[in-house]
């Protein structure tokens, strides 16, 4: 069996990602390299590492987290559980119930609609942001928009991945950003 209280830190969690991570060219579409993080979630230990290093990276500076449909759920609920914070589902376009917040942006191969339900959290909870992947920082910005329109703060930001390349971090406001790896 997996001995899962092992100990990790974060250049555990950059190696397990840099071993694991795949590459897919022309996916979704021509021209687009997509970066898949499925096997380092399918990685226990490197699952625990990348969890780990999210939790202690940000440590102390938030209340919730919220993790962005579809693999940030993955982080966040995991983030959330390890550091005992709230959970925010922030989810693509039409997908909850109630008075939503709703937020347009532009993704490397196209263009989405993310949501979040209002009133969940107290007004000036500061919350850390969850994603697998950096890239433009469309989808990012566009959930940062809504935690501060919902009456939050935005404390932190963690990704598995940034791609360098797309100059993300440039559409990103002031708060703490931390990638476990960049390409
Ligand atoms: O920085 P950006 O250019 O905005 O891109 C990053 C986003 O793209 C991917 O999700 P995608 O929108 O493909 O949706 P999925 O998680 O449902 O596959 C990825 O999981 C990030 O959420
Ligand atoms: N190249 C890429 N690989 C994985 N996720 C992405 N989201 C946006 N661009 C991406």
């Amino acid at each position: 069996m997996t001995q899962l209280s092992a100990p990790t830190s974060p250049s555990s969690a950059a190696s397990h990602v840099e071993a694991l991570l795949a590459s897919y060219p022309d996916f979704p579409q021509p021209g687009i390299v997509f970066r898949d993080l499925n096997p380092v979630f399918a990685d226990a230990l490197a699952f625990r590492a990348i969890v780990d290093d999210l939790a202690d990276q940000h440590r102390g500076q938030f209340d919730a987290v919220a993790g962005i449909e579809a693999r940030g759920f993955l982080l966040a609920a995991a983030v959330g559980y390890a550091a005992q914070a709230s959970v925010l589902a922030v989810r693509k376009g039409g997908k909850l119930p109630g008075t939503v917040l709703t937020e347009e942006y532009d993704l490397e191969y196209g263009s989405a609609r993310l949501e979040l339900e209002v009133g969940q959290l107290p007004a000036g909870t500061r919350v850390l942001i969850l994603d697998d992947v950096l890239a433009t920082g469309g989808t990012i910005a566009a959930t940062s928009r809504l935690i501060e329109r919902a009456g939050y703060t935005v404390s932190g930001v963690g990704v598995v991945l940034e791609l360098t390349d797309l100059h993300g971090r440039e559409r990103l406001g002031t708060a703490p950003m931390h990638a476990i790896m960049s390409l």
